[in-house]
């Protein structure tokens, strides 16, 4: 195999499988490659094995077969001198709620060994400036929202340089300007070049903030590459409005347009494959007298993408 290739990726996994004892099939031969620099979602239904691989990234569990890398570096093998670089937020952050902000950085940076105890208090406040915390860092963390809680966790994962950030389910059980602060936050982090890795079971999350993804669906990989590719796998759908929905669902079905649904004034269906124009179809409502108000192709979005690849809906839940 090309090793630049392999270098290029900052995380890489062949094969990657867990099986728990029980028989439970997590993860099933996973091939993961993020590209530096990358902002990149990995996407799935609740159980759909997102956590088991962050843990074998992490080495926090071990893989049943198959191989890891990070940074180059094998996993488990080489954790211990690759994890330093590799900042994670897994499981919500451990926090003390009797303490400050600030003192709850403090405490968890004296507890590596790696930390320079001489710069820690210029480490603890860059890291509490990073993620807009330095006001309240004085105030005790059981007094903090969610989103502060959620911010402070990630303020543990920056006391030192990162090339790498993995983070599961980072908005996960917060509100919507609690999530809007956490996205602007991965965003500024990834244009300083920190490759972030985070996983979502918001699709429209990962459409927000994510370069990349990687669709998982019951411990398979679905499909991964650049969101933007990803969407336009999908085609879009066509959305008519007209007082005439009757006439003008038959016009569509005669031109193959598939899985029609009439709401009110407005029929949306699949177009046809092949090199049907939209505006073909358009020109056959008006000649059939269809009074047409409006019409159009909505853009797919990763949802479309991944209901067509796998043919299930996305549960959303929990
Ligand atoms: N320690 C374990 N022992 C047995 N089965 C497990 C264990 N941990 C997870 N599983 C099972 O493995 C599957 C994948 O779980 P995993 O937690 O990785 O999914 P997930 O995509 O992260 O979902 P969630 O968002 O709910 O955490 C699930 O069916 C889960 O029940």
């Amino acid at each position: 195999m090309d090793r630049d290739a392999v270098s290029a990726a900052v995380i890489e996994t062949r094969g990657l499988t867990k099986r728990f004892r029980g028989g439970q099939l997590a993860v099933d031969s996973l091939d993961l490659s993020v590209p530096a620099g990358s902002v990149f979602g990995f996407l799935g239904p609740n159980g759909s094995g997102k956590t088991t691989t962050i843990r074998m990234l992490m080495g926090l569990i071990a893989p049943t077969s198959g191989t890891a890398a990070l940074l180059g570096h094998p996993v488990p093998r080489a954790a211990r001198s690759v994890l330093p670089q590799v900042g994670a937020l897994i499981e919500g952050p451990a926090l003390y709620g009797f303490l400050s902000g600030r003192d709850n950085l403090i405490r968890y940076d004296s507890a590596d060994p790696a930390a320079d105890p001489r710069t820690r208090r210029a480490r603890v406040a860059a890291a509490l400036d990073r993620v807009g915390l330095t006001a309240a860092g004085g105030k005790k963390a059981k007094a903090y929202s969610l989103g502060m809680k959620q911010r402070l966790g990630l303020a543990s994962a920056l006391l030192q340089p990162r090339r790498l950030l993995v983070l599961d389910e980072p908005t996960n059980g917060l509100d919507p300007q609690g999530m809007r602060e956490i996205r602007s936050l991965v965003r500024e982090l990834a244009a300083d070049g920190t490759t972030v890795f985070l996983s979502s079971h918001l699709l429209d999350e990962i459409e927000q903030v994510c370069t990349h993804a990687a669709v998982m669906s019951r411990g398979r990989l679905v499909v991964q590459g650049p969101v933007t590719e990803l969407a336009a796998g999908a085609r879009g759908r066509l959305v008519v409005t007209t007082p005439d929905t009757a006439q003008a669902a038959r016009v569509l079905k005669e031109h193959g347009v598939a899985d029609l649904t009439v709401a009110r004034e407005r029929v949306t269906g699949e177009l046809p494959p092949g090199d049907v124009e939209p505006a073909d179809l358009n020109a056959a409502l008006v000649r059939a007298d269809v009074r047409v108000r409006s019409f159009g192709v909505e853009r797919a979005s990763l949802e479309d993408a991944f209901v067509a690849l796998t043919g299930e809906g996305f549960d959303v839940a929990g």
